[in-house]
């Protein structure tokens, strides 16, 4: 078994009957949302899901995971979602699957955020991976030369024709290549006052749990107080 499939499978061990439950995007999420549908099938474990893509709303839907919309629901009891790096303070960056908007809105009305990785995704200091922030296409190259003035090296983000991808909401990700974050809350605030702005990939004070996988051993849980 695979370390995200690991973790998957371990991270689902928190749903319980009745539970409201967020379902993350990514390769690692996938196997969670897996996990549910075999519960569900074979345990008859009876949740409703509130997905954060429309990849996983398909993969959801296929296994027969009853759902709701956010806005159908009075809170999330737990979210369980993927990470792109997590720092040694349990900061977190998202995105690189261009989900982290609805994963965001998903985090935030959620009692419980569990958020499952590979060992590979724990770092230091977060910013080796490329930081995604979603802005509307309106206004976009201003935003890139805004991005470029204040030394943030940003790059559109296009899918494999070469047009800007477009995520979910059809807006644009812009990456920036930081290799470091000195400041996240200091950058995410200056991120959150920008027009044309809608999201960005700085998951802060969001977890309560991180389930980890490591090859040599096994799964290693984090409660996170905050
Ligand atoms: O937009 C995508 C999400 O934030 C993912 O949860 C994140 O990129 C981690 O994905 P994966 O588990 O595939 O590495």
């Amino acid at each position: 078994m695979n370390l995200k499939q690991l973790v998957g499978i371990e991270s689902a061990k928190y749903i319980k009957d009745g539970m409201t439950v967020g379902l993350g995007t990514g390769s690692t999420a996938y196997f969670m949302v897996e996990e549910i549908g075999r519960r569900m099938k074979e345990e008859g474990l009876n949740i409703v899901g509130v997905t954060t893509s429309h990849a996983t709303e398909e993969q959801a839907r296929a296994l027969g995971i009853p759902l709701k919309s956010i806005d159908e629901v009075d809170h999330v009891d737990i979210t369980i979602d993927g990470a792109d790096e997590i720092s040694a303070d349990y900061q977190g960056t998202k995105g690189g699957g261009a989900a982290l908007l609805f994963e965001k809105i998903v985090a935030t009305y959620s009692n419980e955020n569990i958020w499952i990785v590979d060992e590979s995704k724990m770092v230091e200091k977060l910013g080796a991976f490329p930081l995604p922030v979603e802005v509307i296409p309106y206004g976009s190259d201003q935003l890139l030369r805004l991005f470029t003035k204040k030394e943030l090296n940003p790059k559109i983000r296009t899918t494999a024709d070469g047009n800007p991808l477009l995520t979910d909401s059809k807006n644009y990700i812009i990456d920036l290549y930081l290799k470091e974050i000195n400041d996240p809350k200091e950058l995410a605030t200056w991120l959150d006052h920008q027009v044309g702005v809608v999201e960005h990939g700085l998951f802060l004070d969001i977890t309560t749990r991180v389930i980890i996988g490591t090859s040599e051993s096994g799964v290693k849980t984090i409660e996170v107080s905050r």
